[in-house]
């Protein structure tokens, strides 16, 4: 690139990554939970979280999400200016319409446009005018998810938020959620207890126990993400067994 007076720049280097996380250490006063975790994200990628509860997922999930107010601790946390966030529950204000949820604390002109757009990609087109306790659970989600991506966030927080709805809807929340990041492409930080959730979605899956990282796998399309997959076994088996599942021993208890 040719400045004003003909000199040469380099070319602006694509950033290489989305999230970078640093010797993070995170506690509730004496009470240690994160103990110093190291995570890169690229631009683009979905990494799913797992872990046994209370290792600590949410803390770090708060922590990228510049929530963790309350937590003394160190470290170094980057993240991109556009951060969206979507939890269990789906938090609407239940005194505004679903496109007023959708589109709250945005100014842009064209901000009811482009909420319509987003409730159409949901699957809610027609409900704009709607009340959030007329919709289901599974839509209130929906309307988290395009209330989330109408601001085009470069990286998308989800703190389990398929947990709390039944197995059907589940299945087809995942089909919605990797088509909108298909087309939208935003990184991706989803914190799951669900090993298939994690692999049917995700591009790497990260472990965290005793506050640190303790698995890392990546999950690649006709190598080991589908049950028929070679590999699919080999990696559902470890993702259990980090998690400290004997799959084996479970049933052979039961
Ligand atoms: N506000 C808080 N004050 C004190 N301790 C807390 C607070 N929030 C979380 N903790 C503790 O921090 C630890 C990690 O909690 P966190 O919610 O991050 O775990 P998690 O892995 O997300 O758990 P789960 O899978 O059950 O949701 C837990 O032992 C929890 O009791």
């Amino acid at each position: 690139m040719a400045t004003n007076d003909g000199r040469l720049t380099p070319a602006a280097k694509a950033p290489t990554t989305t999230v970078s996380v640093r010797g993070l250490i995170r506690g509730y006063g004496p009470k240690g939970v994160l103990n110093g975790v190291d995570l890169d994200i690229a631009p683009g990628e979905f990494v799913a979280l797992l872990g046994p509860s209370g290792c600590g997922k949410s803390t770090l999930l708060r922590a990228l999400a510049g929530l963790d107010h309350e937590v003394s601790g160190s470290g170094t946390v980057t993240v991109p200016a556009k951060v969206s966030v979507v939890f269990q529950d789906s938090r609407l204000l239940p005194w505004d319409s679903v496109l007023g949820n959708v589109t709250l604390g945005l100014q842009d002109h064209d901000a009811g446009e482009r909420g319509r757009r987003a409730l159409a990609e949901v699957g809610l087109a027609g409900r704009e005018r709607a009340w959030p306790h007329q919709l289901s659970g599974g839509e209130q989600q929906r309307v988290a998810l395009a209330r989330s991506l109408v601001r085009d966030p470069e990286l998308l927080l989800a703190d389990e938020p398929f947990g709390a709805l039944d197995a059907l809807t589940r299945l087809k929340m995942h089909s919605l959620l990797a088509h909108l990041v298909a087309a939208h492409q935003p990184a991706v930080l989803l914190v799951t207890h669900d090993v298939d959730e994690a692999i049917a979605l995700a591009d790497r899956i990260v472990v965290l126990d005793h506050g640190k990282v303790a698995l890392e796998r990546e999950v690649i399309s006709g190598t080991n993400r589908a049950p028929d997959d070679a590999g699919f076994a080999t990696l559902h088996a470890s993702l259990l067994g980090a998690l400290g599942v004997d799959r084996h021993r479970a049933l052979a208890t039961a």
